[in-house]
């Protein structure tokens, strides 16, 4: 059952905190059992911090249960390029967010759930928190068949992935956060999971792709909803703590305060693309104009997501090499962005000789730049 967030459930919290309020005494015996109001992963992953960074989780463990609306969740030290399509995703409206802790990169969308468990870093064991996951889902069908493996990886029928975890241990505390593949949509999942880009090396984690499955492709009881509501029955009978879920608002500053700077900084282009690790990208593309086609070159480094150093070749009848290098000079120190770079080609295209094939070239030229971003 589902209980709004209410007073006392905010001192429930509130008396946990590491940093004692004045006034707050009581403790929330055993543990709690939260659910998000919020489908925003920039919100909901501020929750996980907040939690992780202010909460003191001694003899009391969390369950904090999460959906997002579509979105691309890479893990901190993954490169987007090399992990998705960002320019299907600008298309579709699909948000990119790069989270705290390690490992690859995961579609959500509201038909996956999203399971963080907290406990104190000595507490901290994932392959007891799937194996509670396996029981909520056995509890709701005992015939199936989901077996964790030895990467924690939840596999249906001993071959389709239906979750992923990754987790964050910090000085004290430490979480360790799951999907659940429930009725996300798995076209969406593979198109947008799939880089378009080429020639990128980089020392980024690379993400381990599987096939995957929904579980209410396999068994039409096994909504989201209902499989929420087993996990937290059995996470509240593990613990022995009472198995009603507090609704909680991210966006509640008097709940968690501070918590809206840290969603801003999750939302910063600096979080999600200036922390890729350090890349290059080597690759020709083809310019194809009257009937005749011209191969360009371009070499770019890129360091805290700016542009450190940029090669950009072409065939002298194609264009000029002074333009070229200048068009290769105006990107250094730049992002390594699609909107930064529109706006940046725009500017340089107004300064462009007014003849019209020489523009039209340069144009082109700058169009297919664009492509690699
Ligand atoms: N939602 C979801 N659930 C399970 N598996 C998925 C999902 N989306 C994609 N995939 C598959 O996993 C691989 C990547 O596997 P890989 O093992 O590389 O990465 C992970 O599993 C990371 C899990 C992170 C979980 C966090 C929990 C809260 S915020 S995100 C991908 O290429 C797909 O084949």
């Amino acid at each position: 059952m589902l209980i709004p967030f209410s007073m006392k459930n905010c001192f429930q919290l509130l008396y946990n905190l590491k940093v004692p309020i004045a006034g707050l005494k009581n403790a929330a015996k055993g543990g709690l059992i939260l659910q998000s109001t919020s489908n925003n992963i920039y919100q909901n992953l501020a929750v996980e911090d907040w939690i992780h960074d202010h909460m003191n989780l001694e003899g009391k463990p969390i369950l904090f249960l999460w959906r997002n609306s579509p979105t691309v969740v890479i893990g901190r030290h993954q490169n987007p390029w090399q992990e998705c399509n960002l320019n299907l995703m600008r298309e579709k409206g699909i948000k990119l967010a790069r989270r705290r802790s390690g490992g690859g990169t995961v579609y959500h969308d509201m038909g996956n759930i999203n399971l963080t468990f907290f406990t104190t870093k000595t507490k901290y064991n994932r392959m007891e928190n799937l194996k509670l996951v396996i029981r909520a889902l056995n509890a709701v069908q005992p015939q199936l068949d989901v077996q964790a493996t030895d990467r924690l990886d939840l596999l249906l029928e001993g071959q389709f992935k239906i979750s992923g975890t990754a987790s964050k241990i910090g000085r004290t505390a430490a979480y360790h956060h799951c999907t659940l593949l429930c009725s996300t949509d798995r076209i969406a999942l593979s198109s947008v999971l799939k880089s378009p880009y080429h020639g990128i090396k980089s020392n980024a984690t690379p993400s381990v792709p599987s096939l995957v499955k929904n579980l209410l492709e396999n068994n039409n009881t096994l909504t989201c909803e209902v499989l929420m509501e087993s996990i937290a029955t059995e996470f509240a009978a593990y613990h022995q703590i009472d198995s009603n879920s507090i609704l909680i608002s991210p966006s509640d500053e008097t709940m968690f305060p501070g918590i809206k700077r840290k969603a801003e900084e999750l939302q910063t282009w600096e979080w999600i693309y200036g922390k890729t690790p350090k890349f290059s990208v080597n690759t020709s593309l083809n310019l194809l104009r009257e009937q005749s086609c011209s191969e360009m070159k371009i070499y770019v480094d890129v360091k805290n997501g700016r542009i450190e150093d940029c090669n950009i070749d072409a065939p002298g009848h194609w264009l000029p090499k002074e333009m070229l290098d200048k068009l290769s000079t105006s990107f250094i120190g730049n992002k390594f962005c699609h909107s930064e770079a529109t706006m940046l080609l725009n500017a340089l295209l107004r300064t462009c000789p007014k003849d019209h094939e020489l523009y039209s070239k340069w144009h082109l030229l700058c169009e297919k730049v664009k492509t690699i971003m």
